[in-house]
């Protein structure tokens, strides 16, 4: 038995990247509360139609889990991002006379599909394992930034932010990514090395893809042609 947890080893391996993340502009910005609302906005939409397809990582997770337990928690997780965290972008868009049928219809950006198609190729080819490892980043890395954005004096001040800074900074979403992070390591027990080093990679190829989706909404990103 290994005393180390196979989320620790994930961890290890994506911290660089995470702390790339935290300093992104649109991170700093977001949580001093100086991001121009375009850049919000535009994050929005396009997080709006990335929700759509990781949650349907969850539907597949709750087809792909082995007990009647994990298949409830997926759909939990599924019902959440639907009705709540999706509820989230719904109001805040609607601030600025989006309606909620132009942010179905937000084109996917180069990252957006980047991102999107991935997720849905692990969940078509993948293992569970490889599910979990793959939608992991997304919501540690957002629980990280929330949890440490909540501590930052006068970050929860602003008007704008105050929403989505305790969305990610909530009990309910730090639970769940808790849950997450129990069943990657359940998952990982027993498989050899070279089973391990595959969902390291889905974990850190996912990572980047953070980064990237964070540097997209702050580039505004078009398709070129
Ligand atoms: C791109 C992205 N990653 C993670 C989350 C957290 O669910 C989100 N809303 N968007």
């Amino acid at each position: 038995m290994s005393s180390s947890r196979f989320s620790e080893r994930l961890y290890q391996a994506a911290e660089p990247l995470w702390l790339k993340c935290h300093e992104h502009p649109f991170l700093t910005e977001l949580s001093a509360g100086t991001l121009s609302t375009d850049r919000f906005i535009y994050y929005l939409k396009q997080d709006y139609v990335y929700l759509i397809d990781y949650a349907k990582l969850f539907a597949i997770g709750s087809v792909k889990a082995r007990d009647v337990q994990t298949m409830a928690k997926f759909a939990e997780l599924l019902h959440n991002t639907l009705n709540v965290e999706m509820e989230l972008h719904r109001q805040y868009t609607e601030k600025f006379g989006v309606s909620r049928e132009q942010l179905e219809q937000t084109v996917p950006s180069p990252t957006t599909v980047a991102y999107t198609k991935y997720l849905l190729d692990t969940a078509a080819h993948g293992s569970l394992a490889e599910v979990v490892a793959a939608l992991l980043p997304c919501m540690w890395s957002y629980c990280e930034i929330g949890t440490a954005f909540a501590k930052r004096p006068g970050a929860l001040d602003h008007p704008l932010y105050r929403e989505w800074i305790l969305m990610y900074s909530s009990e309910e979403f730090g639970e769940l990514t808790e849950w997450c992070i129990g069943l990657m390591d359940k998952l990982a027990e027993g498989l050899p090395e070279a089973e391990l080093s595959r969902l390291e990679e889905r974990f850190i190829v996912a990572s980047k893809l953070e980064y990237m989706f964070w540097d997209m909404a702050y580039r505004l990103e078009e398709w070129p042609v």
